[in-house]
């Protein structure tokens, strides 16, 4: 592959030349026309000058992915502020580090523009984007930076691009891993597993090698519970309760279904749990769920539309959705990662709690240890969880969460070679499917 020569100086973390301040006046003052106020330089100020924006046109350049895996700051978030200096950034909290995966792909598309707007993470938390993709994608990196750039939001302090989970996972406090190849025509499942099961112990590796200690993991690409957990697995260094795997899409869609029955408001649904695997066996949870604080089966009493139509609803809708739009939820997925976040860094309102699928060791359900199983979870708002405690079980229910701790189970022998556990053996259930499979 041709990549770029370079022929502009690399400037980054130096004093700045004329032609550099020129670059940079015309940046502030374009801030100040639409209204950003002005940030004030420090002495210690650095704009980097990123390779792909300040090189002259190079000849023949087919991909212009850098020569090292550097992530690099990009254009406008090369420029560093004095933000003491400012007096609307006086509450702000200290800046986060987020990485993302699969930054060029279609849910990213929708969920970096969330975060950095401050609906996530709140409007006093300025933040950091390190967006990982790959030689395949990073022009189209570039091009999601430059509409990060374009947006002007004031929370947005920096973004970098780059392709080495090692450098773009640096020091990060959150990473939302969505990256995955997605299951083709003619793909076992089994291979879909051990593809993407590489790139997650690849990115649980470096996660343990150079993010922060008490990183928090959200893994969206798909089988998502088993990706969290050979995540975890590579990663014995970060606590294996700060992984999960994302059923939040699974409790949304859930609390829809519920509430459209009901003849009620969706938020009037609370205590909604997913049990289990993202895929077709996962089991929403309506012996617990309430609605307008009472049991679910009390307000619906047509219990056979429970236990077929809305299980069956909730696990396929992924499917019946691709069928409409020739794509797979991209919209909703973004947004049930900012709930699942929100969740985490939030308070849960008292009585309610959320789902995620997290490591099941000492949960006190008597679910199987050693697997990522979405359960019902509670949060001070501190980035930590616990399990809630005070759900109840009937026979169709275990009779379901069986069923997808088996599947959790055969998925886990399937990537053996992947955590550590000797060689693989791969038995899955003939109708294991992710939701988007039908
Ligand atoms: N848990 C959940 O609730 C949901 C999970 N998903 C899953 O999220 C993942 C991403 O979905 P979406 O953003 O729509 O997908 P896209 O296809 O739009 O983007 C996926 C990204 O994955 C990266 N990727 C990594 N490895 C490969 C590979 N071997 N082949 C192709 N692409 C690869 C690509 O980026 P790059 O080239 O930069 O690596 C690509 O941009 C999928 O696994 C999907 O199944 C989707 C909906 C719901
Ligand atoms: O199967 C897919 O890729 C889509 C998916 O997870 C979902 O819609 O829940």
């Amino acid at each position: 592959m041709a990549v770029a020569e370079l022929t502009a100086p690399t400037c980054a973390k130096q004093g700045l030349g004329s032609s550099q301040l020129s670059y940079l006046s015309a940046r502030t003052s374009s801030f100040r026309r639409l209204s950003f106020r002005p940030p004030r330089r420090t002495h210690s100020s650095r704009i980097s000058c990123s390779v792909n924006q300040t090189a002259q046109a190079p000849v023949a350049v087919e991909t212009e992915v850098p020569k090292s895996n550097k992530p690099e700051c990009f254009g406008v978030f090369c420029l560093t502020y004095d933000l003491k200096a400012e007096e609307e950034t006086k509450s702000w909290k200290k800046l986060i580090n987020v990485a993302v995966s699969g930054a060029a792909g279609m849910i990213s598309n929708h969920l970096l523009f969330k975060l950095a707007s401050g609906q996530v993470f709140g409007h006093d938390q300025p933040i950091a984007l390190k967006l990982l993709g790959s030689e395949r994608s990073f022009q189209a990196l570039e091009g999601v930076a430059m509409e990060l750039e374009d947006s002007l939001f004031p929370l947005l302090r920096e973004v970098q691009i780059g392709i080495d989970p090692y450098e773009v996972f640096q020091d990060v406090e959150w990473a939302l891993l969505i990256g995955a190849k997605p299951r083709g025509p003619g793909m076992e499942r089994a291979g879909l597993l051990d593809i993407n099961g590489q790139i997650f112990a690849e990115q649980g590796k470096a996660l343990n090698a150079v993010a922060s200690r008490n990183v928090k993991v959200i893994v969206v690409g798909n089988p998502c519970n088993t990706n969290a957990l050979i995540c975890l697995k590579n990663a014995p260094d970060i606590p294996a309760k700060n992984f999960h795997g994302l059923t939040r899409l699974d409790e949304n869609r859930a609390k829809c279904q519920l509430a459209l029955k009901a003849g009620v408001f969706y938020d009037k649904v609370s205590n909604m749990t997913i049990w289990g695997n993202h895929s077709t066996t996962q089991v929403p949870d309506f012996l617990n769920a309430r609605i307008n604080g009472l049991p679910v089966k009390e307000v619906i009493t047509d219990h056979k539309w429970l236990e077929e139509e809305f299980t069956e609803k909730v696990q396929k809708r992924g499917g019946v959705l691709i069928k409409k739009w020739g794509r797979s939820s991209a919209a909703s997925t973004a947004v049930s990662i900012a709930d699942a976040i929100k969740s985490l860094v939030t308070p849960t309102p008292e009585g309610d709690w959320f789902s995620s699928g997290v490591y099941t060791d000492g949960n006190p359900y008597g679910i199987a240890e050693g697997i990522v199983f979405s359960m019902p979870c509670r949060s001070k708002g501190d980035g930590d969880y616990e399990l809630v405690k005070d759900v109840i079980f009937d026979d169709y229910l275990l009779k379901r969460l069986t069923k997808t701790e088996a599947e959790l189970l055969a998925e886990r022998r399937c990537v053996a070679h992947l955590i550590g556990g000797g060689v693989a053996y791969c038995d899955l259930p003939e109708d294991t499917m992710l939701p988007g499979e039908m």
